[in-house]
């Protein structure tokens, strides 16, 4: 559903990516893993359209998206989790869920089920949905962060780093909500980057691995833990 090929891209003037070949199945969970600086984030934002891609193509369900603007493509179905969670702290949390769906034009009824989906997933966040951005803790934040990407990743959802800083309690919870999205959405492809390999194995049907902006050719298979 999702392939890069041949891609390089760079941050101003700077080669970041090199060469990368990913190719995604439709309901895969893949995680891509590096050390901190190998170029995680900046596959992420590639596929967002946030860096300049110089060479390659990306292709999202067989249509290149190598040029499309970058506020069209969460509307592909693309939901993103940012490693940098920012909320906006004058709007509430349920606003800040629902400023994706906003920006995307969704109507007020698809909305809707959208929200009870992702509320259905993270219930925990029913009972803060007045709170202000601003007043909610970093682990709550990853939290509301997931809900945001819920609301657009229909197909796609791509999660940056969600485990890192979350205290073990709630980075297991965390984990509970990615196997309630899988058990409700079996469509849906997730990629998640992560340094620390351990916090994904047996979650990711696959695992990539990247250094110095070059994702291994090989790929080494993780155990799946049946949902
Ligand atoms: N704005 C920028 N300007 C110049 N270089 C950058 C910029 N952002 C990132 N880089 C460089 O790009 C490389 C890849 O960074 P990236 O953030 O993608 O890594 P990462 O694997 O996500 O690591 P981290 O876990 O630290 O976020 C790093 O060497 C980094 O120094």
């Amino acid at each position: 559903m999702l392939q890069l090929k041949s891609l390089d891209a760079s941050i101003g003037i700077i080669p970041i990516l090199r060469g990368v070949d990913i190719s995604l199945q439709a309901a895969e969970t893949v995680a891509l893993i590096g050390r901190n600086g190998a170029g995680k984030t900046t596959v992420l934002r590639t596929i967002m359209g946030f860096t300049k891609v110089t060479r390659g193509e990306i292709l999202f369900e067989g249509a290149p998206v190598t040029a499309l603007h970058p506020p069209k493509r969460p509307a592909l179905g693309i939901g993103y989790a940012p490693e940098d969670r920012r909320l906006f702290s004058a709007f509430t949390v349920e606003e800040n869920i629902l400023l994706p769906a906003q920006a995307a034009g969704l109507d007020k009824g698809e909305t809707r089920r959208r929200l009870e989906r992702a509320y259905h997933i993270l219930p925990e966040l029913k009972a803060m949905t007045d709170r202000p951005g601003g007043a909610v803790s970093g682990g709550q934040g990853k939290m509301v962060a997931l809900a945001r990407a819920l609301m657009l990743g229909t197909k796609l959802i791509m999660l940056d780093e969600p485990f890192q800083g979350l205290a073990p309690a709630l980075a297991q919870r965390y984990a509970e909500a990615l196997r309630t999205l899988r058990d409700t959405d079996r469509s849906v492809t997730l990629i998640i980057t992560e340094s620390n390999p351990a916090l994904l194995r047996g979650f990711a049907d696959r695992t990539l691995v990247i250094e110095r902006g070059e994702v291994a050719a090989g790929t080494l298979d993780a155990e799946r833990t049946p949902a």
